[in-house]
């Protein structure tokens, strides 16, 4: 908790409450439903809860802004930016409905209402739209936008703030990503996560932004 305290210190109390949970609501639906690796529950503040806040620090969106976690597991990153940005709406998709189930009652128990989720695989999605596409450790960046690009909508520049990003795919990825990234035929902008966090653990971690 201190360590996600270190870079951010404008939380609400109710925010800071909500962190706080975190940790035994995990540790608790951990036993229960396997969604984190049990050795890394320990460092759940460093491994999960920064690890997903680092869009948070590199990106900024607008209120009633709409955003969809492709492949959400047990919550990652879509609850840590649900807790961070309450104006903002996310839907947390995943394939195995039981992870649904951590990310519900991890939501109801701290009291987000800005979190709905739907149990389906992301490429079935249909009938809706968002601003964004946030995802960490789901599959390829090839297959993150074949998915991800059709479920973006064109919104309005005018109505943006200079702040927000333009539409588009936002992914929390690992190591070397050269390979990758010429397989998807995308040109994201990439930002090194040690440059926003200092600990190890962020050394060869990095944000992928494809907008749209
Ligand atoms: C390694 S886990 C990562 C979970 C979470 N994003 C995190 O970082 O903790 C990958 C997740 O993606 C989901 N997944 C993989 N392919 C998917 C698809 N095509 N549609 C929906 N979910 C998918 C899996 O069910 C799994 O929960």
């Amino acid at each position: 908790m201190e360590m996600v305290l270190k870079y951010f210190s404008e939380f609400t109390e109710t925010q800071l409450r909500q962190i706080a949970l975190l940790k035994d609501l995990y540790t608790d639906w951990n036993e229960k439903i396997n969604v984190i690796s049990r050795k890394d529950i320990d460092s759940l503040y460093e491994k999960h809860v920064l690890h997903s806040l680092a869009i948070a620090a590199a990106f900024s969106f607008d209120e009633g802004t709409k955003i969809v976690d492709l492949g959400c597991g047990g919550g990652f990153p879509g609850i840590p930016l649900a807790i961070f940005f309450p104006g903002v709406h996310f839907h947390m998709v995943d394939s195995i409905a039981k992870k649904l189930k951590v990310v519900e009652g991890v939501a109801e128990a701290v009291g987000l209402t800005n979190v709905t989720v739907q149990h389906s695989r992301v490429e079935d999605i249909k009938d809706k739209k968002f601003d964004y596409v946030v995802s960490r450790a789901v599959a390829p960046l090839q297959d993150l936008w074949r998915w991800g690009k059709p479920l973006i909508q064109k919104t309005n520049n005018a109505t943006r703030s200079e702040d927000a990003p333009a539409p588009g795919l936002i992914c929390l990825k690992g190591g070397d990503l050269a390979k990758e990234i010429q397989e998807s035929g995308t040109k994201p902008y990439i930002t090194a996560i040690k440059d926003i966090f200092e600990e190890p653990f962020f050394e060869e971690k990095y944000i992928l932004y494809v907008p749209k």
